[in-house]
């Protein structure tokens, strides 16, 4: 949070002298220490002084000086027509904004108008639609429990203030937590008292501690919720974070549309950790830029309106673990992919869908217009269709969804007949009543029109009576309606005219008629557009009074729109639907793909897998090869397929899994900050842990950020240990052969490879994954592809022929680990930066020494010290000095 918060001090210090108005801004300031304040000045939303700067600055505007009786101050104003935009770039750097609204009429007081902060924008809680993407907006809060008063450790909470979901589970301890505030995602996050050292990519806001306490926090979420129904952790959790969502919505009390604290339990589903989520790249593409779309969601996302989208990443966020409910959602996304003509009729009417679930919200908290309760009507008249059309249905979730959809016909029609059929922006101007709704608004608009049309008939009228054939009726701001003479027609004026104005030519009149009638146009006009007000009040009142069974319908029209999104998923051609057994058979699939490559890849390479319970593969192959891809598949094809989708697969046989757990080696992880091995170490300490024995553990390239001994140590002693100890179902892709001879000492571990075909110089890839261990080291030739110096390659060359004909073991080897293991990847820099093992002391190698000294050369060049831990450079170090010595 930006330091340029309370108010300026040019300002604070000379209070008391100011004017009225930069009193109420002071006042406003210091009241909302913490905020950026946004003070409504007729069009603007204004600053001043220092924050005038920063938001200038940030804002792109341009500054202006402020004169009043008490000095000259800087001042910079958002206009508030398009004040969204810029509420969004001062959010992006990192500001949160009170918005000080004018909240009495300024026609109706004489004095100061009063302003009063009306809500706080923070990024987790903006509730604008010009600033909310379609996707779920949570702000969340973590606390800690505090000295045994607690019977849970941690508990991590989320509200989504746009639609009122508002959720909160125990997290038993950190990585739980870490793992559970990555899968809500939050846009902010509140670590309140005790919360571990947050870790998210999202701003973290510093919020009342007290707020938290026991007694406040329950005493905040009572007004929700019965708070006896959670644990005390939980309580604070949720509390403390309703307060704080009640405090950013500027509500005295509680947010109306809350009307539910879900407690759920984070075990109840498919977990993926921060590392799974992000290496199988469900929702984030690690490479970003043009890939960004890349992903599962994206790929697989083929629904039609906002609230199918939201649910379909929940559903990936957390697939299931309830064999029955998976079996349901797929007997549904069977029946829809199979009836053609339902699944397309359905998908047509769903499409017309608008926003239910935010729209109700909005209706609730009074902010909805008549444009929006329209749109709830809109929405509401496809649910009979959608009933119809899924009236012969036969799966069990789909007759659910039909009982669940809710055709609401009473609230259908209220907003059909008083709400005009394309009404107004604004609801205080008139023309959003219809007529024949409201006996009184339709007496007071016949009042109206009769008034105008007597108005209208007026000029004939008077022309016929006076015989001045040029008699004009007029009416302007200033002087309301009048008769219009010309100079030379004065003479026939009658009697009752009233002089009113005096123009060059001519000269203005009224007459008490025309007065009278203009007064009752008016009273008219603006009875009606109050009146208007009133009833379109009474309506939205009404339709919030509905707002439970609303939230019902949209409930279950965001599961049928991601039904029909698998489902339309599930007709192309190589998807099919998985099978579950209970964990005692193999994960089993027959010619599997990996749905984001195979959707970019023309010719993509089907492959099988078949992983026992407990097993261990180990992928090996070289760089390049399509290891990660393969492993990526499988965890991919669990996820979708317990998230209750057809699978990419020819045919998929399954377990349930309790996790994925993926650990991406560090030289291929993106993530920065802390030290990469560190937290490989740290993420592998968690798969150690938390894995059991119906989890998936995918490993790629562990250990490879430290010196090739201690790494392979490292995923030596982990296999094992997943092996002997957890019996989860693991692949672990390796540059490490000699991890492969584990194939040979434990029962349950096996070999994979990918294999290339070589011709001349050139490298094929398969991209099939064949039993067995890999045999050869294609490292060199992708090194050429990707130009490094012909040099470094034809030394390399020499080495790696030198070495097989060293090998006298014909079984996978520490030198033929080591000379796979030293591929290089397709940027050009050395994938594994340690020296293979006996390279430099290797028999029949006498290599050139010009050459020798130009290879170390262009081998320092090549090296990339922002990807070299300590301990590699000094092992790279030590060889080439070992190399130069020996020469
Ligand atoms: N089955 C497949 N069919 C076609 N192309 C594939 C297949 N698998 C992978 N590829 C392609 O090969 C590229 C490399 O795959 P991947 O990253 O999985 O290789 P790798 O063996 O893990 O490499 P490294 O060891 O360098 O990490 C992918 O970007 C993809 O374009």
């Amino acid at each position: 949070m930006s330091a340029v918060t309370g108010p300026p001090s040019e300002l604070d210090e000379r209070r008391d002298e100011l004017t009225p108005m930069l009193q109420q801004y002071v006042d406003r300031c210091r009241e909302h220490d913490d905020a950026l304040v946004l003070f409504r000045v007729g069009d603007f939303y204004k600053t001043f002084c220092e924050i005038a700067e920063e938001v200038a600055r940030i804002c792109e505007l341009t500054m202006i000086e402020r004169e009043d009786s008490t000095g000259t101050y800087t001042a910079a104003g958002i206009p508030v027509d398009n004040a969204a935009e810029y509420v969004e770039r001062l959010l992006d750097a990192g500001h949160r904004i009170a918005i000080a609204d004018q909240v009495e009429d300024p026609s109706e007081t004489n004095g100061i108008v009063e302003r009063a902060v009306t809500r706080i924008v923070t990024s987790g809680t903006v509730v604008d639609d010009e600033l909310l993407s379609p996707d779920s907006t949570y702000v969340a809060a973590v606390v800690g429990g505090d000295g045994g008063t607690d019977d849970g450790e941690f508990a991590v909470a989320s509200v989504d203030v746009s639609t009122g979901e508002c959720r909160v589970a125990a997290a038993p301890d950190r990585a739980s937590v870490r793992e559970e505030v990555a899968r809500v995602g939050p846009a902010e996050l509140l670590a309140g008292p005790g919360a571990p050292e947050p870790d998210a990519d999202c701003p973290i806001t510093d919020w009342d501690d007290d707020a938290f306490a026991v007694d406040r926090a329950r005493e905040t979420l009572d007004a929700y919720a019965d708070p006896d129904r959670f644990a005390t952790v939980e309580a604070r959790a949720v509390g403390g974070l309703l307060a704080y969502a009640e405090y950013t919505q500027g509500d005295d009390g509680a947010l109306e549309y809350v009307s539910r604290v879900q407690r759920y339990d984070a075990a109840d589903c498919l977990r993926l950790d921060a590392a799974a989520l992000r290496s199988l790249e469900l929702f984030e593409n690690r490479a970003g830029g043009e890939r960004e779309s890349d992903t599962l969601f994206e790929t697989i996302n083929e629904t039609v309106c906002a609230l199918g989208r939201r649910r379909l990443a929940s559903w990936l966020r957390r697939p299931l673990v309830d064999r029955r409910a998976t079996e349901a959602r797929l007997d549904a996304v069977d029946e829809l992919a199979t009836r053609t003509l339902l699944r397309e009729e359905l998908r047509d009417e769903l499409s017309a869908a608008y926003d239910l679930e935010r729209l109700v919200s909005r209706v609730s908290r009074e902010r909805a217009n008549a444009r929006d309760l329209r749109s709830v009507a809109g929405t509401l008249a496809i649910v009979p269709e959608l009933k119809e059309a899924l009236a012969d249905a036969e799966a069990d979730r789909l007759g659910r969804l039909r009982d669940d959809l809710d055709e609401l016909g009473a609230t259908r029609e209220l907003i059909e007949n008083a709400i005009a059929e394309d009404p107004p922006q604004e609801i205080t101007e008139g023309g959003v009543i219809r007529d024949g709704f409201d006996d009184e608004l339709d007496e007071v608009r016949r009042t109206e029109r009769e008034g105008r049309a007597w108005v209208a008939d007026l000029e004939a009228k008077e022309r016929e009576r006076t015989g001045i054939d040029n008699l004009e009726v007029g009416h302007n701001q200033v002087h309301g309606y009048y008769i219009e003479v010309t100079d030379s027609h004065l003479d026939s004026v009658p009697e009752e005219y009233r002089r009113r104005q005096t123009l060059k030519n001519s000269e203005r009149f009224v007459t008490p008629e025309l007065r009278r009638r203009e007064d009752e146009i008016l009273g008219a006009a603006e009875r009606a557009d109050a009146l208007e007000y009133e009833i379109f009040c009474e309506v939205r009142a009404e339709v919030a009074d509905a707002a439970d069974r609303l939230q019902g319908l949209a409930d279950a029209l965001a599961t049928l729109d991601a039904l029909l999104s698998l489902a339309t998923v599930a007709v192309g051609p190589e998807f099919s639907r998985p099978a579950f057994h209970d964990g005692d058979q193999p994960l089993e699939i027959e010619a599997g793909r990996h749905p984001v490559v195979a959707r970019a890849q023309d010719e993509f390479v089907p492959n099988d897998a078949e992983l026992p319970a407990g097993s261990v593969a180990l992928v090996t192959g070289p760089n390049m090869s399509g290891k990660s891809t393969y492993m990526r598949q499988v965890g991919l094809i669990s996820v979708l397929a317990q998230a209750g989708g057809f699978v990419p697969a020819d045919s998929a046989s399954l377990p349930v899994l309790d996790r994925v757990f993926t650990r991406v080696g560090a030289s291929d992880d993106i993530a920065g900050g802390q030290s990469t091995f560190m937290r490989e170490m740290s993420e592998l300490t968690d798969i150690l842990h938390d894995a059991t024995e119906d989890s998936l553990v995918l490993l790629d390239e562990v250990g490879r950020g430290t010196s090739t001994a201690d790494g392979l140590a490292i995923a030596r002693a982990a296999t094992e240990f997943l092996h002997d100890e957890v019996g989860a179902r693991t692949m672990f892709a390796t540059h490490y052969h000699d991890l492969t001879a584990l194939a040979d000492e434990r029962d349950g571990v096996f070999n994979l490879h990918f294999t290339a075909i070589r011709d001349g110089d050139d490298v094929t890839f398969l991209h099939r994954v064949d039993e067995g261990p890999s045999s050869s080291s294609y490292g060199v030739e992708v090194a050429r592809m990707a130009g490094v110096p012909d040099a470094v390659v034809e030394r390399s060359r020499a080495l790696v022929e030198s070495e097989d004909e060293a090998t006298t073991d014909p079984a996978p080897s520490a030198t033929q680990a080591a000379t796979d293991g030293a591929g290089v990847d397709a940027a050009g820099t050395d994938a594994d930066a340690s020296p293979p093992p006996g390279q430099q002391t290797l028999p029949g190698t006498e290599p050139d020494g010009a050459a020798e000294l130009q290879a170390i050369a262009a081998e320092l060049r090549g090296l990339d010290l922002a990807r070299t831990t300590p301990l590699e450079a000094l092992n790279r170090l030590q060889e080439l000095q070992d190399r130069v010595t020996e020469r």
